[in-house]
């Protein structure tokens, strides 16, 4: 583990190739209990986790293709993609109708979670990257999870290994400067 925030911020970077090592349930929970301490609104928690892994991948890419009106070639080359980690936890905001707060605050406070968890996966030695695409929110896709109503995807958590040498270090400054201003 690093020695303190700044420094694993600083490290993260995605890992676009993983290996078929991943971190069993205990350990994602385990590290939930810590990435799901972000402000929320209410304390209202309008977020959980489905891991996918193995078949379940399978049905997912069949969801994808079929979303995407796609079969033969492409839709194999689409129904692949979920194949390319071992294990995606897939990120729903589960926004409900409440007085105070809106459902943009509250699938803010479900992608603030996501944040912390990809953090916490790549300071634990583990790859990923967070992916969606253009049928992240298409029914087949939802029903393939077993969303309920007002659940939404935020996209998946591609998580895995990472490959030998792979490490890439420090990702380029961002120039936060030039988003920043103050007003007095
Ligand atoms: C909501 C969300 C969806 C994303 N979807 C994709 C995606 O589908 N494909 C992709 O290449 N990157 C996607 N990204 C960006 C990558 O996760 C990653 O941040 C980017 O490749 C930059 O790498 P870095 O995180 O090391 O800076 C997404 C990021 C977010 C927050």
């Amino acid at each position: 583990m690093s020695a303190s925030v700044r420094e694993a911020m600083l490290a993260r970077r995605s890992a676009p190739k993983v290996t078929e090592a991943a971190p069993d349930d205990t350990e994602i929970v385990d590290l939930l209990e810590a990435a799901g301490r972000i402000a929320d609104h209410a304390s209202l928690r309008p977020w959980r986790f489905i891991a996918l892994r193995g078949e379940a991948r399978n049905r997912l890419g069949d969801a994808l293709a079929a979303a995407a009106g796609l079969d033969g070639e492409h839709g194999a080359r689409l129904a692949a993609k979920p194949l390319r980690a071992p294990l995606l936890l897939a990120i729903v905001a589960t926004t409900t109708v409440h007085f105070k707060v809106p459902a943009w605050e509250q699938e803010a406070a479900a992608a603030g979670v996501a944040h912390q968890l990809s953090l916490l996966l790549d300071d634990a030695g583990w790859g990923v990257m967070w992916r969606s695409g253009p049928h992240t929110r298409h029914p087949l896709v939802a029903e393939m999870h077993g969303l309920a109503d007002g659940e939404r995807l935020l996209g998946w958590l591609y998580v895995g290994g990472v490959p030998a040498g792979a490490r890439p270090g420090r990702g380029p400054e961002i120039g936060a400067a030039t988003r920043f201003s103050s007003l007095a």
